[in-house]
C-alpha cells in the first residue's frame, strides 16, 4: 500500500498577470485531484492579517456560555449559525447511521440580499446571524470570508485549464453561488475524560459542493480515506488545504476525486488537545445542473451520477448531517467506506 502525500502546490502563477508557469500548475492539480483528491495550496494570496483577526472573532465566539450561543441556532434546514456540539452527524450525509459528532460550529454563508435581484429560494439563502456579544465578528469573520472565497476561485480557474475546458468554464455556476464558511471547534469535555471508542469528531463525509477551502490549527485528527484505510493529514501552517466536493466528482464521472474524509476526536501524545478549523464551501448556483462532462465518458467509463442541481445534492446531504434524515441518495459514496 503506497504512502500518502497530500501534494504542496504553489498557485501564485494563476494570482500574477500572464500565462508563465501555469500548465505547470495545472498539471500538478490533475494529478493531485486524480489520485488523492486534497493538496497543500501555498502562494494562494489571503491575507494573513485577515486570518488572525478571524481566528480571533472565532474563539471569542466559541467562548461564550452554551445558551448564549444557543440563542443563534437556525432550524436545521438552514445553514447558518450556532450548531452546539452533538448536534450534528457528518455520516448522515451518506445515509449512514451514527453517534452525534463531538464539534460545535457557526456558519456564515451567501444570502439573497448579496444577489439582488435574482429570485432564490430563501432556505438556501438565509440572513446570517452574527453575536452581538462579539464586537467585530461580523467584519472579521465575512474578511475572511472574501479571502477565503477569492482562493476557491482561483482553483476553479486551475481547475477548468487542468480540465482542458478554459479557466473561465466554471464561472457559469459562479453567479449567485451557495457558499458557506463553517467554523469548526472540536470541543472537548476535558484533556483526561475517556472517548466512547466510536465517538468522531467529525464523522466521515465528502464535501458537498464544488471546492472547499480549509484553514486548520496544525493538530493531528483530519484523516482522509484512500486505498481502504485512513491516513492521517497534517494541515501546513503556512498553507490552506483545498479539497474537491461532490460536483467535480460528478463532473469528471469520479476520475477526480471528492475524497471521504473525517477527524478524530485530536490528540496529541495520547491527551485530547484543542482543535479549531474552518471550512469555506464554493457550492454553486442553487439552480445549477452538475451533469458529467461529456469527455468524461468513455466505454470503460459509463456515466456513474445522473444530472442533478446543486440545490437537491444539497438538500440531500444537509438533511442527512443536520436534520439527521439519513440520506438515501449517497450509496456510491457510502460504498467506499466498506471494509475501512
Ligand atoms: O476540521 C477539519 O480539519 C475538517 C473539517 C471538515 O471536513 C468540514 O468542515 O467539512
Ligand atoms: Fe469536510
Amino acid at each position: 500500500m503506497r504512502e500518502l502525500t497530500v501534494p504542496t502546490i504553489d498557485v501564485s502563477a494563476f494570482r500574477a498577470p500572464g500565462d508563465d508557469g501555469r500548465d505547470e500548475i495545472a498539471r500538478q492539480v490533475d494529478r493531485a485531484a486524480r489520485e488523492v483528491g486534497f493538496m497543500q495550496v501555498v502562494g494562494h494570496g489571503a491575507d494573513p492579517d485577515a486570518l488572525s483577526a478571524f481566528t480571533r472573532a472565532m474563539d471569542a465566539f466559541f467562548a461564550l456560555d452554551l445558551d448564549v450561543k444557543n440563542a443563534y441556532r437556525c432550524p436545521p434546514g438552514v445553514n447558518r449559525g450556532y450548531s452546539p456540539p452533538k448536534s450534528e452527524a457528518l455520516r448522515g450525509s451518506l445515509g449512514l447511521a451514527s453517534a452525534a459528532d463531538l464539534f460545535e460550529a457557526m456558519n456564515i454563508g451567501t444570502s439573497a440580499a448579496d444577489f439582488p435581484g435574482a429570485d432564490l429560494p430563501a432556505d438556501d439563502y438565509a440572513p446570517n446571524v452574527f453575536p452581538a456579544e462579539i464586537p467585530g465578528f461580523e467584519a472579521a469573520t465575512t474578511r475572511w470570508f472574501a479571502e477565503a472565497g477569492a482562493v476557491a476561485r482561483v482553483m476553479m480557474r486551475i481547475f477548468g485549464r487542468a480540465l482542458g475546458l478554459g479557466e473561465d468554464y466554471f464561472a457559469a455556476f459562479d453567479r449567485h453561488p451557495v457558499d458557506v464558511l463553517r467554523m469548526n471547534n472540536y470541543r472537548l469535555p476535558s484533556a483526561d475524560v475517556e472517548l466512547e471508542p466510536d465517538q468522531e469528531g467529525m464523522g466521515a463525509h465528502t464535501d458537498y459542493g464544488m471546492v472547499t477551502v480549509l484553514w486548520a490549527d496544525p493538530v493531528p485528527g483530519l484523516e482522509i480515506h484512500l486505498d481502504g484505510r485512513w491516513h492521517p493529514v497534517m494541515p501546513r501552517a503556512d498553507g490552506l488545504l483545498v479539497n474537491l466536493g461532490d460536483a467535480l466528482a460528478r463532473w469528471t464521472n469520479d476520475q477526480w476525486i471528492s475524497t471521504m474524509h473525517r477527524v478524530a476526536p485530536p490528540r496529541v501524545g495520547g491527551r485530547l488537545v484543542p482543535r479549531r478549523s474552518a471550512a469555506y464551501f464554493h457550492d454553486g448556483d442553487v439552480d445549477a445542473v452538475i451533469a458529467c462532462l461529456p469527455g468524461c465518458v468513455t466505454d470503460d467509463r459509463p456515466v456513474a451520477y445522473e444530472p442533478i442541481t446543486v440545490g437537491e445534492h444539497l438538500r440531500a446531504k444537509l438533511d442527512g448531517s443536520r436534520g439527521r434524515r439519513l440520506n438515501p441518495a449517497a450509496g456510491r459514496e457510502a460504498a467506499r467506506l466498506a471494509g475501512a
